[in-house]
């Protein structure tokens, strides 16, 4: 079940880029704003068709993929998604069930759960806080039970607490051998949390590997502008930013 991008592109917003994504482990998309991170994603869920290379998802191409089939393996999570409906909570995440067409109610149960959302079942979903909104659309995600999880900032709304119980929740989605690709802003996520990480610079990439070696010192200043140091153990680690002189 592998998803790969070969050499693909899309004009003026991503060039070139070639990489292959690993079930069971946790990618980190990262790069300064409007580098490509979100057409990436979008590209590896099969919602943008890329114009050059191309997305191959088991060995196929991924613009070859049945729609239903796409959204049964692939669960997209958009950047500041919106709510249309006004709805209770429970039934916006059985959503997630649509592609299956099984009205299963335990995953819907169960994401709800993992999400802390259980208490907020009946409530309609437009009387949502920022943070409970993004929350609900993730366990719209998870409750698909997609074979890639996908999600562009998934951490941005999210409380310390609730942002804990995601990158567990990700974490159990990845032993059980869902791939999980997200894009995230903060490198000390990335480099505490995911499995393999992938710069993005001005729409190419600028490195990919384990976090450790890759999110280096030079290589944050060569791609953000800042100097900037780790500190800490490895897996706890914070990174010390110089202020801009
Ligand atoms: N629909 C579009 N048409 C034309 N250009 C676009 C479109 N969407 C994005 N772009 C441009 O493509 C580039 C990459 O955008 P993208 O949204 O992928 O960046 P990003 O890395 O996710 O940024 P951010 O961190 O700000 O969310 C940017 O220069 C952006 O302005």
């Amino acid at each position: 079940m592998t998803l790969e991008a070969q050499n693909a592109g899309l004009a003026g917003r991503l060039t070139n880029v070639t990489a292959q994504f690993v079930p069971g482990k946790i990618t980190a998309i990262c790069g300064p704003n409007g580098a490509g991170k979100s057409t990436l994603l979008k590209l590896l869920a099969g919602l943008l068709a890329a114009d050059a290379g191309r997305i191959e998802f088991d060995g196929g191409a991924m613009s070859d993929l049945h729609p239903r089939e796409r959204a049964k393996v692939i669960g997209y999570l958009p950047q500041s998604a919106e709510v249309a409906w006004d709805v209770p909570v429970r039934n916006i995440v059985a959503l997630g069930r649509i592609p299956h067409r099984d009205g299963a109610s335990e995953p819907v149960a169960e994401a709800m759960a993992a999400l802390d959302l259980s208490d907020l079942a009946e409530r309609r979903a437009l009387t949502l806080s920022g943070g409970e909104t993004a929350r609900m659309l993730l366990a719209r995600v998870l409750a698909g039970e997609p074979r890639w999880i996908l999600a562009d900032e998934p951490f941005a709304a999210l409380d310390l607490a609730h942002r804990e119980r995601l990158l567990r929740q990700f974490r159990i989605e990845a032993a059980k051998g869902r791939g999980v690709v997200v894009v995230m802003h903060d490198l000390a996520l990335a480099r505490n949390h995911a499995d393999r990480v992938l710069v993005l610079e001005k729409g190419r990439m600028a490195a990919m590997g384990e976090p450790e070696g890759t999110l280096s010192s030079a290589l944050i200043e060569k791609v953000w502008g800042v100097k900037a140091r780790w500190i800490g153990e490895p897996g706890q680690s914070a990174l010390l930013v110089d202020p801009l002189g």
